[in-house]
């Protein structure tokens, strides 16, 4: 954004309710970042009223500002006589998603959005890559950044509108005509996509999460439906995991606006069907059927999860016009998110190391289970919590790793500013007299690495992609995957 570009109200989509439509210099949400002759967006939050910070905006030079009628009435008495334009919506949020697109102006030709409990980084990173495989420039949006031919960090699994529309102007410019992005429920309740041209959107699974957000399990489906009941236009397709009764009611939605739809699961009524699937130490062989041709592919994925996921991806790149051969030509390129059952390292004698991010009791659980098919021998499990963070959860973590592990090694996590071994001590409360204690984490995996015979693996879990570990308030560099392949190259007589 040049500093010299100005933008009518009228053209953002926005009518003065109190003075003039103005011309203005850039869009703010927060009053710390407004800049001379900004619109203020004023929005109502969780903790206070937007415009409740309009005098702040105002001393820095804010020459409109956007609200609803319970900011209105904070911000009136305010602007007495003064030549600041006032424009009052119902629902500013989305006034400013669709201010932000007008802004910004531009965004790739294709852009996908994937909701779900689970799953949604999967898929929109999956759909990025077959898209790169197909020889597009593509990228992908959320909780791990911006990635692909694109790269950029974000704080959040769906950007806010500025730094949304920001990002998709910027990534159009550089060339991408693709790009994949998660919707989180806080993101659709927030209105964050609303001004997104979809082309498609995709439904992964709908499970019980952020009740600390959304006061109920309805209000947070609701959210999840807006992506289709409100951004996916009706000439958008609707990829759509039936086989949940949640993506059967939004099939329900989706074919009463009129939008195509993709069912992707095990029924027989699915477009993208699952068939079999085969599991080996490095992936699976997953048979599908398309539209009525079975297929076989190869996916060097872990986890039966992970099929839905590629299949999900697949559906939306068909969706958006790509032959179906050759989509299905590229799912064997798949690589996974980093941190997230990553193969980070195979021994001389075939046993793997996997590193993930798990970091609750349901993770833990979920991750040894998900591992389980593709492990002919034993499944040696590491296992630590953090420090200064829910302390319930330790010795259950524990528990979950010797229920579901063959053997399990109890190592720190990132202590923080606790004791490791009072941490340590409540998950071997839950882990059991048969787990091994071992608090140095570089030891613990050399340990758990040389503990691997032929057809074993090790489950390396908590920390993921991270690149350092907490100790105190110091970050010391610190890498499961390069530590896992450190140690099977100073066992195997690499180094
Ligand atoms: C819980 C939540 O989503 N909060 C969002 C909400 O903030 P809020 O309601 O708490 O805001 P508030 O503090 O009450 O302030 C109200 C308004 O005054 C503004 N303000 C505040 C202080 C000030 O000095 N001046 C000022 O102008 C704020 O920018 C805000 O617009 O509205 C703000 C403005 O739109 C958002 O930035 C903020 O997202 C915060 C940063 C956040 O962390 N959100 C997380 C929970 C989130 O969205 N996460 C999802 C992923 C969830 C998941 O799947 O795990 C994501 O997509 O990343």
């Amino acid at each position: 954004m040049g500093e010299a570009v100005t933008k009518a109200l009228s053209d953002l989509g926005l009518t003065a309710r109190h003075g003039e439509d103005v011309a203005v210099t850039g869009l703010s949400v927060d009053s710390r970042q407004v800049r001379p002759g900004h619109l203020f967006a004023a929005l109502p939050g969780v903790k206070a009223h937007g415009a409740t910070f309009l005098p702040a905006a105002l001393e820095r030079g804010a020459v409109a500002v956007l609200t609803d009628r319970a900011g209105e009435e904070i911000a009136r008495p305010l602007l007495v006589g003064s030549s600041v334009a006032l424009v009052v919506v119902e629902d500013p949020r989305q006034s400013l998603a669709y201010a932000a697109a007008l802004w910004f102006g531009a965004q790739p030709a294709t852009v996908v959005a994937v909701t779900g409990t689970n799953g949604k980084t999967s898929v929109a990173t999956f759909t990025r890559q077959i898209w790169q495989a197909l020889g597009f420039e593509a990228a992908n949006i959320g909780t791990t950044g911006v990635e692909g031919s694109f790269t950029a960090p974000s704080a959040h699994t769906t950007p806010e509108p500025i730094t949304l529309h920001r990002l998709l102007a910027e990534m159009a410019a550089a060339g991408v005509d693709y790009a994949a992005m998660e919707a989180s429920s806080h993101g659709l309740a927030q209105r964050r996509l609303d001004g997104v041209q979809l082309s498609a959107a995709a439904f992964t699974n709908f499970t019980q999460d952020h009740l600390d957000y959304h006061a109920t399990f309805e209000e947070y489906f609701a959210a999840k439906a807006g992506l289709f009941t409100r951004v996916l236009p009706e000439d958008g397709v609707a990829v759509l995991n039936t086989d949940d009764p949640k993506g059967l009611e939004l099939f329900d939605y989706a074919v009463a606006r009129g939008q195509q739809v993709i069912r992707v699961g095990r029924d027989a009524s699915c477009e993208m069907r699952l068939g079999g699937q085969r599991f080996d130490a490095a992936g699976q062989d997953v048979r599908f059927i398309w539209e009525d041709a079975p297929q076989l592919v190869r996916l060097p994925l872990i986890g039966g999860f992970q099929a839905m996921n590629a299949l999900t991806a697949a559906a939306l790149v068909i969706a958006c016009g790509a032959e179906p051969a050759e989509v299905f030509a590229a799912l064997p390129k798949l690589t996974t998110v980093r941190g997230r059952m990553q193969l980070a390292a195979t021994r001389a004698n075939g046993a793997t190391v996997f590193v993930d991010y798990a970091h609750t009791p349901d993770a833990v659980e979920t991750a040894l289970k998900a591992l389980r098919p593709h492990v002919l021998g034993r499944l040696v499990a590491i296992v630590g919590a953090g420090g200064d963070r829910d302390r319930t959860k330790r010795p259950l973590m524990g528990r979950a790793a010797t229920a579901f592990a063959d053997h399990v090694i109890v190592t720190d996590d990132n202590p923080r500013t606790e004791d490791p071994a009072t941490i340590r001590a409540a998950v071997m409360e839950g882990a059991g007299p048969e787990a091994q204690e071992v608090g140095d984490r570089a030891e613990a995996i050399l340990r758990g690495v040389d503990a691997l015979g032929p057809g074993d693996a090790l489950l390396i879990m908590g920390k993921g992609h991270e690149r350092g570990q907490v100790i105190g308030t110091d970050i010391f560099p610190f890498d499961d995957a390069e530590q896992a392949s450190i140690a099977v190259a100073a066992l195997d007589g690499k180094i």
